[in-house]
């Protein structure tokens, strides 16, 4: 029995998300729940001819959605309009995902947890502080998705070289999941050959492709199909590796360092932070192991050293969200 739960199901990531993984044959029980017209979509995807059941949940209704969930996919809350930063969205969706999380806890405190809501670099913090607060934190287990930077990653970086596979490369992008925090790791693309100028313009593009779909769409939210692509195929690395025991799955994802404890001394010491993104290999609990930073250019670690302060900043501004509450 594998259930996985989506929060945020009816939105616009939730939508084309649920539609992606009713086509997976690793999972048996899709519940959809949102605080608006979850029955609806699940009507709606019950009819596809795959084998998983398919139930929605309004409202009143997450702890039925979430009761004995393996994995839970968050993309619930409020998307950015134009002038706005994934920061400023803070306000509302932290709360939200408290909430959820605090569902997590009560429901299902073992499940896979994997974040799409945003600011990430801050969501994912209050997460694993409310897992901790309830004595149900597994930090292998708690996965904020990146993995559209590596999508637009690969893309763009072939639409510069078009003998880049987009398909077959695979970016890492380390650090986080936003602006300056999102850093490619493009000196690694094997066969690259950009120039200081083209490495220059696409790393722009990469870490501001989300400003790219927020100015297009124009008022009516931001990336949602891409981001349904980027969400179902990184849940596929994780249940694959968790329910099927395939191995060698990597994916970068933004996790608590402390999920490989032999890892963690040197991330610490390289960035001084809890939290990080980087190449992450899955297994039967989750992280199986966070992979040693690659070789980064000199012109990559100035991205890093621009990141890390304001990674730093998230980093606090989620965790003490949970505990400057608890102290009151
Ligand atoms: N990690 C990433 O790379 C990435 C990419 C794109 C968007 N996002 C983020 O994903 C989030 C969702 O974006 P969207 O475009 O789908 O927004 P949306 O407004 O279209 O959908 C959000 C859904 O969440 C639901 N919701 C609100 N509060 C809820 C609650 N308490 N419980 C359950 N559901 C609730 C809403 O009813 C809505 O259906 C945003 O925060 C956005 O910034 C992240
Ligand atoms: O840009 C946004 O606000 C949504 C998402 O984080 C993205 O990268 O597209």
């Amino acid at each position: 029995m594998v259930k996985v739960a989506v929060c945020g199901a009816a939105g616009g990531i939730g939508q084309p998300l649920s539609l992606l993984l009713k086509q997976s044959d690793l999972i048996t029980h899709l519940a959809l729940f949102d605080v608006v017209n979850a029955p609806g979509v699940a009507a709606d995807l019950s009819h596809i001819n795959t084998r998983s059941k398919v139930t929605g949940h309004g409202k009143e209704s997450m702890d039925e959605a979430l009761s004995g969930a393996h994995t839970v996919i968050i993309p619930a809350g409020v998307p950015r309009k134009p002038g706005m930063t994934r920061d400023d969205l803070f306000k509302i969706n932290a709360g939200i995902i408290r909430d959820l999380a605090e569902g997590v806890a009560k429901n299902c405190p073992g499940a896979f947890v994997l974040v799409i809501s945003n600011p990430v670099n801050s969501t994912v913090p209050i997460v694993c502080e409310v897992l901790k607060k309830h004595g149900v934190f597994n930090p292998k287990k708690v996965f904020g998705i990146s993995t559209l930077d590596v999508v637009r990653s690969s893309r763009f970086a072939s639409e510069i070289n078009p003998a880049i596979d987009p398909k077959s490369t695979r970016v890492t992008v380390i650090g986080g999941h936003s602006g300056v925090t999102i850093v490619p790791i493009l000196s690694q693309i094997p066969g690259q050959s950009f120039s200081k100028e083209q490495l220059e313009i696409l790393t722009q593009r990469i870490q501001y492709g989300g400003d790219e779909v927020v100015k297009a769409k124009d008022g009516a939210g931001s990336a949602t199909l891409s981001m349904a692509h980027a969400g179902a195929r990184f849940a596929t690395a994780v249940l694959e590796a968790a329910v099927t025991g395939k191995s060698g799955l990597v994916e970068s994802t933004y996790v608590n360092l402390a999920a490989d404890a032999d890892a963690t001394a040197a991330f610490r010491a390289r960035t001084g932070l809890d939290y990080f993104a980087q190449d992450v290999e899955f297994g039967h609990e989750g992280v199986k192991r966070i992979l040693p930073l690659p070789a980064i250019s000199v012109f990559e670690q100035a991205l890093l050293d621009e990141a890390i302060p304001e990674l730093k900043v998230n980093i606090a501004k989620g965790t003490s969200f949970i505990s400057d509450s608890a102290k009151i």
